[in-house]
């Protein structure tokens, strides 16, 4: 079953020309319904939890531009904020005063950060801190796990979650195998696997990067230990263990997934919700290996647009206003609400369905239990996740187009949302029964 799009519509029209001249169709594979059928929908307004598409059709969003509307969309303080900035011009290519604020806020909030370089995109982020990471060891291996998503910087795309494993190629072509040849996979959650690599090789490995709560194969939680043995391993081995936070930084926690285990990386990378909907990216951590970095060490890292001034005054009014007292208590409670309701549904219908979540992060999976590796993961009912996505789509509920993206909460999601959701997913559950 696929949504049920008119051919004569104007999201249909849209998608036919856009095929002609871009790829799929689409700017980044996720978004092109691949793996799911039917038509992307293009969006032309969004306001709260609230999207509308070119058609006029209004869906409840549970994708939140894959993670930064943690306040909703078009919240008019962060409108506000861009209006004025841009006013003042878009881009200077030099120091702003709003940079220094955004590195006081970061470093604040996330104390492991004891130094910061704003860029433009979660991907330099991390292939930015693995650079540093092997300028400041002098090594070149670095350690990955499966279905974890970095970016798609050539060395990160190895068994890598989010869209290479919805399109079922979870390697790319184009990367040189000598380049994939220092990228280590290890099985997320698999505390022996990682013991027994770092007793053979740990001393050749420049950094972990990990997730710490995995957003990019569905959501998948560490098991106790697995974060505090790589955090033990590398500090014994002498690698730089890297928290890739760019979905999970101020949306599970104020502080992060490093605040909600309460793990010390040396190293961190932030986006999506720092930029507040606008594109930036920020790396940072120990002082000793930050002070690495051009132009006071000898590790190269650029960007005419790092620290733009627009996106870090998107990202200051995001981060101001999530620092309210209550506030990522009331979007965990929000949160958990809906995958209650959303289980008590399902269970009604009789369906195998289970689901968690982690502050503003869910993960929603047809199985009995709640996925603990990649491989709980792919054993999950694709088929039955697609037909329950479109059901809900039909409904107006806009959830990843993938059995394998978290989905994203807002503070802008109340309980009238929670109501039409767990309404909509109770039919969509029905009929998935016939
Ligand atoms: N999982 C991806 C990033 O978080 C989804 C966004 C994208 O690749 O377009």
């Amino acid at each position: 079953m696929t949504t049920t799009i008119k051919p004569t519509s104007r999201n249909q029209q849209l998608f036919e020309r856009s095929q002609k001249l871009i790829p799929g169709g689409v700017n980044s594979p996720v978004r092109a319904f691949k793996s799911v059928g039917g038509t992307p929908i293009f969006f032309k307004r969004g306001q709260g939890a609230w999207l509308w598409d070119e058609d006029d059709k209004s869906y409840i969003d549970y994708i939140g531009s894959w993670g930064p509307m943690v306040l909703g969309h078009a919240h008019p303080e962060v409108i506000a904020a861009v209006r004025e900035v841009a006013g003042n011009s878009l881009s200077f290519g030099a120091p702003t005063a709003r940079e220094l604020e955004m590195a006081e806020t970061i470093t604040t909030l996330v104390p492991s950060m004891e130094q910061v370089r704003l860029v433009s995109s979660g991907t330099e982020a991390t292939m930015s801190a693995i650079r540093v990471a092997r300028g400041f060891t002098g090594r070149n291996k670095i350690l990955k796990f499966e279905g974890c998503y970095h970016g798609h910087a050539d060395a990160l795309l190895v068994k890598a979650g989010s869209g290479l494993l919805t399109l079922g190629t979870p390697s790319s072509a184009g990367v040189p195998a000598e380049v994939a040849a220092h990228t280590l996979t290890l099985p997320y959650n698999d505390i022996a696997a990682l013991e027994t690599l770092f007793a053979e090789i740990g001393d050749q490995i420049a950094c972990v990067i990990v997730e710490p709560v995995v957003g990019n194969m569905n959501l998948v939680a560490p098991v106790p230990g697995f974060l505090e043995s790589m955090r033990a391993q590398c500090t014994k081995h002498g690698a730089v263990l890297i928290f890739d936070e760019v979905m999970t930084g101020f949306r599970v926690a104020l502080g992060g997934a490093q605040a909600y285990y309460n793990i010390k990386p040396d190293m961190t990378t932030l986006g999506k919700v720092i930029g507040g909907g606008l594109p930036v990216g920020a790396f940072g951590g120990r002082a000793d290996i930050m002070q690495c970095l051009a132009p006071v060490g000898p590790v190269y890292q650029a960007g005419t647009l790092s620290g733009n001034p627009v996106a870090v005054a998107a990202g200051l009014a995001t981060l101001k206003l999530v620092q309210a007292p209550g506030f990522y208590e009331k979007l965990s409670a929000t949160t958990k609400a809906l995958m209650d309701g959303l289980k008590q549904a399902a269970h009604q219908h009789g369906i195998p369905f289970s689901a968690q979540s982690i502050g503003g992060m869910f993960g929603i999976y047809f199985s009995e239990q709640v996925p603990t590796s990649f491989d709980e993961v792919m054993a999950t009912d694709k088929e039955a996740f697609n037909q329950f996505f479109h059901s809900m789509l039909d409904a107006g509920i806009y959830l990843g187009p993938s059995a394998f993206e978290a989905g994203f909460v807002s503070a802008a999601h109340g309980a009238d949302e929670l109501a039409g959701t767990i309404e909509a997913a109770s039919q969509a559950f029905s009929a998935l029964r016939k």
